[in-house]
Formats: C-alpha cells, sequence, structure tokens
C-alpha cells in the first residue's frame, strides 16, 4: 500500500529512459529503482564506479529514498493516468477541489506527462476523457456545467492563454484565489477541451534551451470548473481541478544565456524557489508559509494548504549529466511527501468563479430559452394551419353529404317519377 493513501497529497516519481544523445553518453544512470516505492539515488554499485573514482575514493550518495509511487522507463502515461489522475476525477466528481502538478528539471517529462505527443496522449487528455464518460454516467441525477480556464505564469506575469489577454492581477476572497478577468469558456465534451488546449498551448511562451528543443518557459495552470445541481435536492456545487505543467528549473551551464532566456530562467528558479520553501515550511509543520513570495506559489497556496486533494508528479531523467538538478527534484519531492493535510471537506454553495461566468451562463440560458419560444411558436402556427386545414377538410366532407344525400333524393323522385310513368302506360 502506497505509505500515504490516506493522506489528501500523493508524491508520484516518474523516471524517463534515456534518449537521444544521453543514450550513447550517459556512463551511468543516477536513479537505481528498487521496487514500486522505493528508489536509490546515486547508488553505489561498484559497476557504476569507474577505476578513477574508486581510486580517488569518490563518495556515492547511495540515497534511499520512498514515494507513493514509483515509474520507470517503460511506464506509459495511461499507467501514470491510472494511479495519479484516475482517482481525483471521482473525488472531483464528488465534490473535492483536485489538483494535479509536474515537477521537473527542463528535459524530464513535464509536458509529456500532462499533455502527451502525437501518438501518445498525456493525463490531461485521458482525465478529460475519463471525467465526461462519469458525467455522462450521473445526467440522471445532476445536472453538470464544465467550463475551462487556461493560464500561464511567465515572467511572474498571469496571462490568459486562451485569450492573450494580461498581465492580470491576483486576489484573495474567502473561497480563495482569483485571477482577474479570467472566466471559464463552457464545453460540453472532451473534443472541445483539447480545442481550447490547442489554443492555449500554442499561446504559451516556449523556446528552446541546451537541455530541451522545445522547452516551456512558463508554468501553465489549466483548470476545469464544475458547477454541479442534485436534481432532486437541488443542492449545488462548485469544484474545480487544476493541473499545473511548471516550467523546467535551468543550471548555468545547461541553456544559453542570452538577456531573455536568462531573466526567463531566474523568473522560473524564483517561483520554483518560493514553491521550494512553501512545500519546506508545510513539512516542517510552520505556520507562516510564504505563498505570497510569487505569483504561482499564490496560485498554488488553495492547492498546497486549502482543502484540496493533490498529486504532484516528479519528473526525473536518469542521465548522469542532470546529476545535480536530478538530486533537487528528489529532495522537493521527498519534502513534499513530508506534508501532511488535514481531513477535507466536501464544497458545496460556495464559488471560486467570477461572477462573470454566471452572468454569460446565465445570458446563454436566456438565450437558449428565448431559442425553445421561438420554436414553440412556429410550432404552435403549425398547428394552428393543419387545424385550419382539417377544419376546411371537414367543412368540405359535410357539403360532400349534403350533395350526396340531395343527390340521392333527386335520384329517388327520378326513379319513383319513371315508376309512375310505366305503370300509367301499362294502365293504358
Ligand atoms: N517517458 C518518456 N518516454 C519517452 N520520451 C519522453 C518521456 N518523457 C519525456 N520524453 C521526451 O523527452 C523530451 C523532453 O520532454 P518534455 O518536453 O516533456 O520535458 P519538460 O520537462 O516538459 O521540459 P521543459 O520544462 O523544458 O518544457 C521530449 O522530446 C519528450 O518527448
Amino acid at each position: 500500500m502506497p505509505k500515504s493513501e490516506s493522506n489528501n497529497l500523493q508524491v508520484i516519481l516518474r523516471m524517463r529512459p534515456l534518449l537521444g544523445k544521453e543514450l550513447k553518453l550517459n556512463k551511468r544512470n543516477v536513479i537505481e529503482i528498487i521496487d514500486q516505492n522505493t528508489i536509490i539515488f546515486d547508488p553505489i554499485h561498484n559497476e557504476f564506479c569507474s577505476k578513477e573514482e574508486r581510486f580517488a575514493g569518490f563518495a556515492r550518495k547511495d540515497l534511499r529514498l520512498s514515494f507513493d509511487r514509483v515509474f520507470g522507463k517503460e511506464a506509459t502515461n495511461v499507467d501514470i493516468f491510472h494511479y495519479s489522475l484516475r482517482p481525483l476525477i471521482s473525488s472531483v466528481l464528488k465534490g473535492y477541489n483536485c489538483c494535479v502538478f509536474v515537477y521537473g528539471v527542463t528535459g524530464a517529462g513535464k509536458t509529456y506527462t500532462m499533455l502527451g505527443s502525437d501518438t501518445k496522449r498525456g493525463v490531461v487528455y485521458l482525465a478529460m476523457e475519463e471525467l465526461f464518460r462519469q458525467i455522462e454516467t450521473q445526467r440522471s441525477h445532476q445536472s453538470i456545467d464544465v467550463g475551462i480556464s487556461y493560464v500561464e505564469v511567465y515572467n511572474e506575469q498571469v496571462i490568459n492563454l486562451l485569450t492573450k489577454d494580461g498581465p492580470l492581477k491576483l486576489r484573495e476572497d474567502s473561497n480563495g484565489v482569483i485571477i482577474d478577468g479570467v472566466i471559464p469558456q463552457r464545453i460540453q465534451n472532451c473534443d472541445e477541451m483539447v480545442t481550447l488546449l490547442c489554443i492555449g498551448n500554442h499561446n504559451r511562451s516556449q523556446h528552446p534551451t541546451d537541455a530541451n528543443y522545445k522547452s516551456s518557459r512558463s508554468h501553465a495552470i489549466c483548470q476545469v470548473h464544475l458547477a454541479s445541481t442534485n436534481k432532486a435536492s437541488g443542492l449545488r456545487r462548485v469544484v474545480k481541478l487544476s493541473m499545473i505543467d511548471l516550467a523546467g528549473s535551468e543550471r548555468g551551464s545547461s541553456s544559453s544565456y542570452e538577456e531573455l532566456r536568462f531573466k526567463e530562467g531566474t523568473s522560473i528558479n524564483k517561483s520554483l524557489l518560493a514553491l521550494g520553501n512553501c512545500i519546506k515550511k508545510l513539512a516542517e509543520g510552520s505556520k507562516h508559509i510564504p505563498y505570497r513570495d510569487s505569483n504561482m506559489t499564490r496560485i498554488l497556496k488553495d492547492s498546497l494548504s486549502g482543502n484540496c486533494k493533490t498529486v504532484m508528479i516528479a519528473n526525473v531523467s536518469p542521465a548522469e549529466r542532470s546529476y545535480s538538478e536530478t538530486y533537487n527534484t528528489l529532495l522537493y519531492a521527498t519534502r513534499a511527501t513530508q506534508i501532511r493535510k488535514n481531513a477535507l471537506s466536501k464544497t458545496e454553495l460556495k464559488t471560486s468563479f467570477p461572477k462573470e461566468y454566471y452572468v454569460r451562463n446565465l445570458v446563454a440560458k436566456i438565450s437558449e430559452t428565448e431559442e425553445l419560444r421561438d420554436q414553440i411558436k412556429i410550432l404552435e402556427n403549425q398547428v394552428k394551419s393543419q387545424a385550419k386545414v382539417i377544419e376546411n377538410f371537414e367543412k368540405a366532407q359535410n357539403g360532400l353529404v349534403k350533395l350526396i344525400k340531395k343527390i340521392e333524393t333527386l335520384k329517388h323522385k327520378i326513379d319513383k317519377s319513371y315508376h309512375d310513368l310505366v305503370s300509367s302506360r301499362q294502365r293504358k
């Protein structure tokens, strides 16, 4: 059993396979997976030590670390989804806020895990498929509206990835952190979600670094807002599922230090440092957690400390070249396993939606009602004109009946006259 199954923060470690140049150049793997919960970082095994290192008495860290679950190079996005997001989808539909975020250095596989590739869909897509499948099974007793928002934090500025609006301000109310001006866009199915994700990803700040030719230079936050109403009790619930792809951290020697990239790197590291500090303080049980140190940690506040089920996926590469970054990621992730959250409560009748969302929903509902009213009018007119046709038909039918009667009377008279004529001739 995962060591913190009852805890509301699960920490998963995903080690990607060696790729490209690493396959040729990598001298040794710095991670050894022991079992599905345990790894050794920088193992001491002799076969990994070069002669020179042994001679120099090079000390290996040989650090044994455990997580709620460890996935190795053979693991697929579907495996990760089944362990991480699938249980969250059930929880979010039961009324719990949920959050998944991927953490790791540039090129460690965060975007691959979240969004996948053309052929291997990421956990976000798989989660949306599962969400709509489960919503379908609940339609008989609940009506559920789904809305999407997608923002990035780039150089400490918050930008709406769906509209390109920004920089946006953050504010806090009793329900948590709200990003001003971000109105969730309503979606009806998984395909609409994918379309919005593609728009957002296209707008996301990406630039090549030495470690990754298509590196995400911003933290991307995709939030799925669910507003459900129980048809029998009228109970209303608003919950959100946040999926966060953090930008990769950089080291001096592994990225090109043009001025802009330098600014990006500093800002990414600032927010990741702030995140690290928050995780450290939470793990230590401190009363004061420095969420306000960066916009990223302000937005993640609900997810780390609040009423929220959280899954952190730490991505690492086994390559020796990422030794110190991988070590830092593992320290982050290990600290996160020490955060213990309080029991959660379901969110009912509470909302962190901006009021514009409701206004827009209301306007959409009014226009749907007006369309229905127009359709009813058209149907009424059709019924009326058909009633007129029936009335005319009935009149014509009555006229016909009368005519037939007249013809019969006339025929009767003709028969009678003919009969009289024949009998008068016979008498003569
Ligand atoms: N588990 C995996 N299996 C196969 N290929 C992978 C895996 N994880 C990552 N990759 C590949 O490694 C490369 C870097 O991955 P990715 O872009 O996901 O890194 P990242 O952590 O998001 O980096 P950055 O923070 O710079 O955006 C990509 O080419 C991706 O396809």
